[in-house]
């Protein structure tokens, strides 16, 4: 396993109540969770707890057995973490500092002293990964959106984390942009058997990648398991994504998809199987 929490309870130095409460998780190589819940159900605060930002810069009271990688990020400097984990924000412009992409993927690196020679090699190997080769010497502040999110996610893939944490990587791209990220980091995820956790609320785009999903309420997690069965009882909180509304009008036609997944490749598999066949209808109007 590459993330163990157990019994892990959470209080911010100026919260009344707890904002964890019995967390218990465990993420392991290859795994692509999506997280989702209402806004301030602690997702974040889940994040940082993981990355070590909590206890390490926010303090407050953390209670419980934790294992990120080998470390508890109790008795681990940030830096340290950032080593495991690689986070990325929500907004990219957030993390990104220097006057020139190469400059930014390299920061990383140097702070955590590899010699010269070594960073260069990790740099153009992690450019060309992301397909940023061409842009290495403009400044991050003149790109688009998705390339931003690029070079944010190349920045800390340098660091050949094993724990990886988006948080709503797709808020400021373009649907086809966000496809594109989401795609780049699943690969990424199994190449690498990388711990990939997903903080999303635009489920219609990050559904089809991830094979189980985290649902939180009021600092617990209550589902933890696969999409179809998230949707089934929490849909409401974020509207059905186009796929299941795809299925369902299907259905109400009287025409049953036997997609194996949500995802593009066994719908569509489904759908051809359909046209194949011929439509055997079931009941429906
Ligand atoms: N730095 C902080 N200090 C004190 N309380 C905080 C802090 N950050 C978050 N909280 C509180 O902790 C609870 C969980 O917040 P958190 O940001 O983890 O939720 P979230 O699910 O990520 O929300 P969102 O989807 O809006 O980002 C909320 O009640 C929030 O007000």
């Amino acid at each position: 396993m590459l993330v163990e929490l157990e019994g892990v309870y959470y209080r911010y130095p100026d919260s009344s109540d707890w904002v964890l409460k019995n967390i218990n998780f465990k993420a392991g190589e290859g795994e692509f969770i999506l997280i989702l819940g209402p806004s301030g159900c602690g997702k974040s605060t889940l994040a940082r707890v993981l990355n070590g930002l909590i206890p390490n810069f926010y303090g407050g009271l953390l209670d419980g057995k934790i294992n990120i990688v080998g470390n508890d990020p109790r008795k681990v400097p940030t830096y340290e973490m950032s080593r495991h984990v690689g986070f990325v924000f929500q907004n990219p412009e957030n993390q990104l500092f220097f006057t020139n992409v190469e400059r930014e993927v390299a920061f990383g690196l140097e702070n955590l002293g590899y010699p010269p020679d070594e960073i260069r090699r990790k740099v153009v190997k992690v450019l060309e990964e992301y397909d940023l080769l061409e842009l290495r010497e403009k400044s991050p502040f003149e790109l688009s959106g998705g390339q931003q999110q690029k070079v944010a996610l190349a920045s800390v893939m340098a660091l050949e984390p094993r724990v990886l944490i988006l948080d709503e990587p797709t808020a400021n791209l373009d649907p086809l942009s966000a496809l594109k990220v989401l795609g780049l980091v699943k690969k990424k995820t199994l190449e690498s058997k990388l711990a990939t956790l997903v903080i999303e609320h635009r489920l219609e785009i990050v559904l089809p990648f991830a094979e189980r999903v985290v649902v939180m309420a009021e600092g617990e997690i209550v589902y933890d398991g696969d999409p179809l069965g998230a949707l089934e009882r929490y849909g409401y909180l974020t509207g059905k994504p186009f796929i299941i509304r795809l299925i369902e009008r299907l259905e109400k036609e009287g025409i049953q998809l036997k997609a194996k997944s949500l995802s593009p490749e066994d719908v569509a598999a489904s759908l051809l199987d359909i046209l194949e066949r011929g439509v055997t209808r079931v009941g429906g109007n």
